[in-house]
């Protein structure tokens, strides 16, 4: 059992959209250090999850505390010590990145000089720092995506929430970026990671949570839960805990269907 406090807690969580129950009833606490990797299929609640933490969805039963707090007692406070890449955003395309990233450092806070030579310095290291002044509308998927990850790290948050983060992102990036992952949980930081890339949680995660249906249905790190499972890789098991057997007969059928003429 862990002596510490949980850096994120939560009790029961439930949450409908109309008459569809998404989320029935999450319980979870997460600690200081933990990368959590919280996969599931399309549609399992993932995003809701995350963003009700972030508090952009509300009207859930059950409780969430982080970093302490109890999100739904309205002290947003928390919010300046997290980080958040979101899976589709409602970038200022028309910023360009120096004006982005000023902005979103100095809601955090941050003044603009700092936010400033920050944001520089990052796009430097992610290897965009040619196109800090122009235009985000001009840059390329994973530009923006990178444009993304930089903004969620400029308040150096204690927590970070990432939900898919690595879309679009080249392969050297994407190694950079998952040893800036290893680098932050070094010094403290927790890290709560949503993805697809069963490769990537496999590697990244000291925790990995399956949901489907709106319920856990594996917690553990990636040696409990392949010990539990017998199969070999996170795809496998994965597959196995959400009873998924016929990837080959639907893809027969699929490409039947393609080649229907008539
Ligand atoms: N604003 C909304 N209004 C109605 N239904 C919603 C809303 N947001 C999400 N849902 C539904 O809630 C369910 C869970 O969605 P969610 O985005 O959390 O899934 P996910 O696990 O993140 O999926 P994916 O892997 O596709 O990103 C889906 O059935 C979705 O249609």
């Amino acid at each position: 059992m862990e002596s510490r406090d949980p850096i994120i807690t939560i009790r029961d969580l439930r949450k409908s959209f109309g008459t569809k129950e998404v989320l029935k009833g999450i319980n979870l606490d997460v600690y200081e250090g933990q990368i959590i990797g919280y996969i599931g299929p399309n549609g399992a609640g993932k995003s809701t999850t995350v963003k009700i933490m972030l508090g952009l969805i509300g009207g859930y039963h059950g409780e969430i505390k982080i970093l302490g707090q109890d999100i739904s007692k309205g002290n947003v406070e928390y919010k300046r010590k997290i980080g958040y890449v979101p899976e589709t955003a409602e970038i200022y395309d028309n910023l360009s990145a120096r004006e982005y990233l000023t902005f979103i450092g100095e809601l955090y806070g941050l003044n603009y000089k700092k936010a400033d030579k920050k944001a520089e310095k990052l796009m430097d290291l992610f290897g965009i720092g040619n196109v800090y002044d122009s235009r985000i509308s001009s840059y390329s998927k994973g530009m923006k995506q990178k444009v993304l990850i930089i903004s969620s790290l400029l308040n150096d948050p204690d927590v970070l929430f990432l939900d898919e983060p690595l879309s679009g992102i080249d392969a050297n990036s994407v190694m950079i970026f998952k040893e800036v992952l290893s680098e932050l949980v070094r010094k403290g930081k927790t890290i709560f990671y949503s993805s697809h890339i069963m490769e990537v949680v496999e590697k990244i995660s000291s925790r990995i949570i399956l949901i489907n249906n709106g319920m856990i249905v594996a917690d553990g790190s990636f040696e409990e839960l392949k010990d539990k499972s017998m199969e070999g890789s996170l795809e496998a098991i994965f597959n196995e805990l959400t009873g998924f057997k016929e990837h080959r007969k639907i893809a027969e059928e699929i490409v039947s269907i393609v080649q229907e003429v008539d």
